[in-house]
Parts: structure tokens; C-alpha cells; sequence
């Protein structure tokens, strides 16, 4: 998407034509700055300490992480070293294993002196269908927006709350979540969103409310203990969010908080939509609870919080006592009964087997039972 005018993806090769850039998101929203990867090491840092995130763009730099080991040394040493360095960095987001497996699966029956070139057109193939996907999820979310405005007084915006970042900073381009809003804002379609801070991380703060302001999408930052109280008095239309992995059955992982903002949508009556592309389902489990990894990050996410000084630098300050004991689960399941709908690439659906075999016949085949 855009910044000041111009356009940009989240991840793109550097000028030398091998190393990857990526735009820092740790320094967003007050410092646009860019990094360039120049080995898997620094790939996998850059996803373990959320320089990039979001689990398409996980996948993506993952992949780019596989392409510039091998630079370095396409031996098979080298490369089950990278994939294990790359695999071990964020449990939750299913795209990263999704990213790493089709990057085995294209590089190891080469002969080393092919795996440099292949791997690199791999990982731009996986950005390209990114972009397609998500902008694929856009087309199949608007008319979901275009309804509600139907319903709606004219001029009035439809207010949609997401959680935490699903927009295009999250994927390589258009995002999961904000993909629809993008689209019906372009289209004219009234819209307003509600975006959760989302601590700890406050990545709808700092990231959601940065894209969504560049792009001029009218939108209220607000804590995220406020989405049920604007729920019960009728001030939300739609909640969109994205999600990390999502199972055959249709139960979503997501950004700590969206079960909490799931029920009071229940308790409402408000749809409560999951937007994902088809590399986050992960076809080998039916049960979240169970079976989706939860990061657990460090304890420091909880007890400071990064912001702009009144000097104009970028600090960390102290929000919790000294002493205290801290926990930081990084994701929460979403059980499938919860969700009114996942908006994928080729259609929506209901949140269950039947609903994901419907529109993936080709990839249900194989998913647990
Ligand atoms: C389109 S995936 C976005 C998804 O990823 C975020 O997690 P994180 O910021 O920790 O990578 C969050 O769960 C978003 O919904």
C-alpha cells in the first residue's frame, strides 16, 4: 500500500539484487525505517523480535531467510540448518512451517548450484501470491461491507472493530482483515473502524491506526477492553480480524484477545468475520484448544511499553511494579461456534470442515479427520 504517496510492499530485494529489505516495524509509527537481510540469521532475528510480522509475512521472509542460506552455502547441511534456524523462531503463525516446507520441498532435489536461483524465485513467487490472495480476500469481504451499508441510514459509516495488526503491513501487501475496508473505502462505501490498541505489543495502535491513516479510512484508536461496551450499544456493525492458524474444523488463533472480543460479538449479535488466506489453515488439526502452539513472549512486552518522549525520541518506560510477576501469552483460539465467517481468497464460508472443504476441495483432501 501507500506511503506518503508512494507505494510500497512490506519485503523487496535491495538494489544488489540479494538482499532482502524489510521495513521495521518495531520503529513504526513514529520512524519509517527500512533494513536489509543479508543472511538467515538476520532473517530469523528479524521475525523472532517482530521486526516483521504477521504470518503471511512471516511465510514471505522465511522463505527469503531459505534463499539467502543458500547464497551463503546451498549445501544440505546448510540448508536443514536454516530451516531448523528459521522454524524455531514463532510458533503460532502456521505460514512460517507452510513457507519453510515449500521451500524444501522446491530446493532439496536440486543440485546445489541450482538451489540459490530457486530458492529466490520461490520465496518472490510466495510474496507474489501473497498479494494476490489478499487482495482476492478484499474482493470477498466488500460485499459484506456493501450489505451492511445497505442497511444503514445514508452517509452513515459502518463501524468495523478489528484486533491487533491484519492489514497490509502484516502481509505483503492489502493485509487479511483490512483488505475489505480498503476495498470499500476505494469504493466509497461510509466506513469507520474501531481499532483495538491490542496490548501488549499495541501493534492496532501503532501499526493498524499508522496504515489506515495513510490511506485517509476514517478509524478510533480505543483500549481493548472498550469493543463489548460499543458492542451492547449498537455502535458495531462487523468485527474483522485476521488470524495466525486456523484449523480444518474452523477454530481461529489470533492476537491475545480476539476470544474475548468474539464473545461480547456473540453476546451481541455481531458478525464476527476472520479473514485469512489459504497458507494459514492448517489442514492437519481440527482442534484449536488442543493443538495450536501459544507463544509465550518475554515479560518485558507487559511490564514497559515503547512510545514517542515528549523530546521526539522513541522510549521505553516502566508500566507495571517492580517485582511483579508478569505473563505474556501472545494468542488466544477462537473456537470455530464463535465465528460467523471466514473470508478467504476464493469465497466465504462458514467456520467448520464442510464450510473449508467446500471452497478447498483440493486441499482438504488430506486434513485430519
Ligand atoms: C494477517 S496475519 C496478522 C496476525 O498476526 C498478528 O500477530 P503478530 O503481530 O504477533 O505477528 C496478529 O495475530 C494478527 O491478527
Amino acid at each position: 500500500m501507500k506511503i506518503n504517496g508512494q507505494h510500497y510492499r512490506t519485503i523487496w530485494l535491495a538494489q544488489d539484487g540479494w538482499r532482502v529489505v524489510v521495513i521495521d516495524q518495531t520503529r513504526l509509527p513514529f520512524r519509517f525505517e527500512t533494513v536489509a537481510l543479508g543472511s538467515s540469521e538476520q532473517a530469523a532475528d528479524a521475525i523472532r523480535n517482530m521486526v516483521v510480522r504477521g504470518a503471511p509475512l512471516i511465510g514471505a521472509t522465511a522463505a527469503y531467510g531459505v534463499a539467502l542460506a543458500m547464497r551463503a552455502d546451498a549445501s544440505d547441511t546448510a540448508l536443514d540448518a536454516a530451516l531448523a534456524l528459521l522454524g524455531a523462531t514463532r510458533p503460532t503463525a502456521v505460514n512460517l512451517r507452510w513457507a519453510l516446507a515449500r521451500m524444501r520441498r522446491v530446493v532439496t532435489p536440486l543440485a546445489p548450484a541450482a538451489r540459490v536461483e530457486a530458492a529466490y524465485g520461490e520465496a518472490a513467487a510466495i510474496c507474489d501470491e501473497d498479494v494476490a490472495l489478499c487482495r482476492a480476500i478484499g474482493g470477498h469481504g466488500l460485499p459484506l461491507v456493501r450489505e451492511i451499508a445497505a442497511r444503514k441510514p445514508a452517509g452513515q459509516p459502518v463501524n468495523i472493530l478489528t484486533h491487533c495488526n491484519a492489514g497490509w503491513i502484516a502481509t505483503v501487501d492489502w493485509g487479511t482483515a483490512l483488505a475489505p475496508i480498503y476495498l470499500a473505502h476505494d469504493a466509497g462505501i461510509p466506513v469507520h473502524v474501531w481499532v483495538d490498541e491490542t496490548r501488549p505489543r499495541n501493534q492496532g495502535a501503532a501499526l493498524t491506526a499508522y496504515e489506515l491513516g495513510a490511506h485517509g479510512v476514517p478509524h478510533t484508536v480505543i483500549t481493548d477492553n472498550a469493543g463489548g461496551h460499543l458492542m451492547q450499544r449498537g455502535q458495531v456493525d462487523l468485527v474483522i480480524v485476521g488470524t495466525d492458524r486456523t484449523t480444518a474444523a474452523g477454530d481461529v488463533a489470533n492476537k491475545i484477545g480476539t476470544y474475548l472480543k468474539a464473545l461480547a460479538a456473540h453476546d451481541n449479535g455481531v458478525p464476527f468475520y476472520v479473514a485469512l488466506p489459504s497458507p494459514t489453515i492448517d489442514w492437519s488439526i481440527r482442534d484449536g484448544l488442543r493443538d495450536i502452539p501459544i507463544e509465550e513472549r518475554a515479560g518485558r512486552e507487559v511490564t514497559h511499553l515503547a512510545g514517542l518522549a515528549e523530546d521526539g525520541e522513541v522510549r521505553a518506560v516502566r508500566v507495571v511494579a517492580p517485582g511483579s510477576a508478569v505473563a505474556n501469552p501472545a494468542f488466544d483460539v477462537t473456537p470455530a461456534r464463535l465465528v460467523t465467517g471466514l473470508i478467504t481468497e476464493r469465497g466465504v464460508c462458514a467456520a467448520s470442515s464442510e464450510g473449508l472443504a467446500g471452497l478447498f476441495p483440493d486441499l482438504a483432501c488430506g486434513a485430519a479427520a
